[in-house]
């Protein structure tokens, strides 16, 4: 799905954050939303996710005006927010329950297998890595089977290794998943070998600086090494605060 964010200006006890964001992403599109620390990436998504609803401007999806919980967006925040007494599996479950949605053993078996955890699907999070335990959290997300999906830093937590794994892993899979995908990171490696397109955050109040297509490059990670003048750029565009 068609996602345009129109304008979007948002303050919290009319402190401005976000000023005029406007953004266009297009049907299955992985775009990634990088900004200094504190600049207003979560206070998007959160827009997006219908939890923040002081703001003005407006949010499109498929050209529809949409407002507050809506039906597109899946969220997945920081933290894995597993719960340690359930299975893998029942994790998964359990979240379809909250989302009032009935699931097929043979659809939770499939998607399991795609992403490498049908091994450890009785186990419990807490007998699992960090990289894998990320994988749960974002099947479980995925299987809400929303269009849209918001990813907040999720490796964020993650040591060096585990995380590049992951993404190697995001990567070979996004096709499969078949979904528009926004990713906020601080990491401009990750954006540079995640993303069709980069959007950069600045500014006081926050807007969009400038954006990056990327759609034509061939993610390696050979590719990501000859990348030293792009990570340059992005990295000074993020100094630039004003
Ligand atoms: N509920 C709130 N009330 C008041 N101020 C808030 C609230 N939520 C966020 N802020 C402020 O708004 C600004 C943007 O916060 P936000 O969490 O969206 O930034 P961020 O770019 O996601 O940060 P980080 O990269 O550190 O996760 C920060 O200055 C933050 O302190």
């Amino acid at each position: 799905m068609s996602l345009f964010i129109n304008n979007v200006s948002c303050s919290y006890q009319d402190k401005p954050v976000l000023s005029q964001i406007n953004m266009q992403i297009e049907p299955g599109e992985f775009v990634s939303l990088i900004g200094p620390s504190g600049c207003g990436k979560s206070t998007l998504l959160n827009i997006l996710a219908g939890t923040v609803t002081n703001y003005e401007g407006t949010i499109q999806v498929n050209g529809q005006t949409v407002t507050g919980y809506n039906p597109y967006f899946a969220y997945m925040p920081q933290e894995d927010l597993l719960f340690n007494w359930k299975t893998v599996e029942e994790n998964i479950q359990l979240y379809q329950r909250i989302h009032k949605l009935q699931v097929s053993q043979e659809k939770l078996a499939h998607h399991l297998q795609v992403f490498g955890l049908s091994k450890v699907a009785k186990q419990f999070p807490d007998e699992l890595s960090g990289g894998m335990k990320q994988r749960v959290a974002l099947l479980r997300t995925m299987m809400v089977e929303r269009d849209i999906l918001l990813l907040d830093e999720p490796f964020g937590a993650l040591d060096v290794m585990t995380r590049q794994g992951l993404k190697d892993w995001l990567a070979s899979v996004r096709t499969q998943l078949g979904k528009t995908i926004l990713l906020v990171t601080h990491d401009i490696d990750e954006a540079l070998y995640l993303s069709d397109r980069i959007f950069i955050m600045g500014g006081s109040p926050t807007t969009i600086t400038e954006q990056l297509d990327l759609s034509n490059r061939q993610p390696s990670r050979q590719w990501l090494t000859e990348q030293g003048d792009l990570r340059y750029t992005i990295y000074q565009k993020l100094q630039q605060r004003n």
